[in-house]
């Protein structure tokens, strides 16, 4: 499965200009014959909370019409990492999945919002869980501050997740705890992590990407790129079973002691 991490820059509060840089990336991404493509966290504004009333893309259609479009037209798959959405009257940090054939396969609202961002005085948590496969694999995904809950990482590979996409808009302070929290995820689960940082800045934080493609035995297939671009790396989920019968933790997970 050839994979493509759009690591881009989003200009805070612009969501035209940010909807023509996702539609260029997916051509390009196609062009390079990718399987998967993937985005960051709220690319349509940004963190722009205090406007998300006039900029939240309303039930995501402007969003989903773009993927499905997209994803029929180039018959890629796209992780459309997330955009601020507004649904019944709340506002929500929500993933789509478009497969292949246009159709919006999953959407998921970020399920643990990060009081450090304010993210709570805005918007509204999710409550499910976000599984869906793509040609024919299992795959989960989770949005940026879920990665610090490795309960709920492990709650999607116990669905059978083989892959976990994980976008973020994670700012460069914290940039170690983003290295060494997906790594730890990909070894303690065994699967494919795939994880997508935005570049640049906006008025509170600054970002510098260092997205991640990381294999289940651990090893670093895309990492370390603070650069502005499109990163690609090939997965081979024979991996996944392979670690898994080696060092067998699904078995001997003692559930008469924890869940
Ligand atoms: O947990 C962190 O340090 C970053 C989380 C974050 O930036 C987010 O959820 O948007």
């Amino acid at each position: 499965m050839k994979i493509a991490v759009v690591q881009i820059n989003i200009e805070f509060g612009q969501p035209d200009t940010n909807f023509t840089k996702v539609e260029e990336s997916i051509k390009e991404a196609e062009v390079n014959g990718v399987d998967v493509v993937v985005f960051p966290e709220m690319w349509n504004t940004g963190y722009d909370l205090k406007q998300l009333e006039t900029l939240a893309d309303k039930n995501g259609e402007r969003s989903k019409a773009l993927f499905a479009r997209l994803a029929k037209e180039y018959q890629v798959n796209i992780v459309g990492g997330s955009v601020a959405t507004k649904k019944q009257n709340k506002f929500y940090n929500t993933m789509y999945i478009a497969n292949r054939t246009g159709e919006i396969i999953s959407e998921y609202d970020k399920a643990h919002l990060f009081k450090l961002m304010d993210e709570h005085l805005y918007m509204d948590a999710g409550q499910k869980l976000n599984t869906f496969e793509l040609d024919g694999t299992v795959c989960g995904g989770v949005i940026c501050y879920d990665l610090r809950f490795p309960e709920w990482i492990r709650a999607h590979v116990l669905k059978g997740a083989k892959i976990m996409f994980i976008p973020a808009e994670w700012p460069s302070t914290r940039i170690d705890h983003w290295q060494l929290l997906l790594q730890a995820r990909a070894i303690e689960n065994q699967c494919f992590i795939v994880a997508v940082n935005r570049v640049g800045s906006d008025p509170g934080n600054d970002f510098n990407g260092h997205s991640m493609v990381i294999a289940p035995w651990g090893e670093l297939l895309i990492s370390g790129q603070s650069q502005e671009g499109i990163y690609y790396t090939e997965i081979n989920l024979q991996e996944v079973d392979k670690v898994r019968s080696t060092i067998p933790i699904f078995q001997d997970r003692r559930t008469d002691l924890y869940n």
